[in-house]
């Protein structure tokens, strides 16, 4: 497993070993043992998340939900390949308001820790791309919320992507009311 740092200080990029042979590969894409050996004692996870979309330049984002619901994910491209962003939303951080952003594919294997706190969002590079996300927190739909993907000044690589109609009519970052308070980074 290999583990970067970002300038996001708490966003870490996971690179689990594969084994290839003539089959293909084999990969744990998570070992919770393995990671704390490293140093590394993420949240626990309590729900999976898989989503797949059709198009090139399919965005979802910028989405997070609100304490006590808040979410840190673990993300993974299951098929195809993609652009995926952590926003620092946290009043108070010295990075609020900073994004970092990292190319996720079947191909490379590359996994971006999101911690609570961080909004999350991709866009797609590859058609049929699919994503796969460990959560530390059960869906909430009173708890769900969005802010707009172009109100950050992320270099997504695109203009005009596909959004589903709440990403469509999100809030502007500038005017969005963060939940998160900096508690220190994690
Ligand atoms: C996120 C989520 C959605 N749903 C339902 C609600 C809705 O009917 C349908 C589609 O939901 P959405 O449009 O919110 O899906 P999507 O736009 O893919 O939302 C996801 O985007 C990425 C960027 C994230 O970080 C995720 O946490 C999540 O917010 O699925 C669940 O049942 N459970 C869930 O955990």
């Amino acid at each position: 497993m290999q583990i970067e740092t970002t300038p996001l200080p708490g966003v870490l990029l996971l690179t689990p070993r594969r084994h290839g042979d003539a089959r293909g590969f084999f990969s744990e894409s998570w070992n919770r043992k393995t990671l704390e050996e490293a140093g590394v004692a993420l949240p626990e996870f309590v729900q999976d998340n898989h989503s797949m979309s059709r198009a090139v330049g399919t965005l979802r984002g910028l989405h997070y939900q609100s304490p006590p619901m808040a979410q840190g994910k673990l993300v993974r491209c299951g098929r195809g390949a993609l652009y995926d962003v952590a926003v620092d939303g946290r009043r108070g951080s010295p990075t609020y308001g900073r994004w970092f952003g990292a190319e996720l594919s079947f191909e490379n294997g590359r996994q971006l820790w999101v911690p609570a706190g961080f909004l999350h969002g991709f866009v797609t590079r590859e058609p049929d791309t699919e994503i796969v996300y460990k959560c530390t927190a059960h869906y909430s739909q009173p708890h769900d919320g969005a802010v707009r993907w172009d109100s950050v000044g992320i270099d997504w690589g695109i203009d005009d992507p596909i959004l589903s109609d709440k990403d469509r009519d999100a809030t502007a970052f500038v005017n969005w009311d963060s939940p998160f308070a900096y508690e220190g980074d994690a």
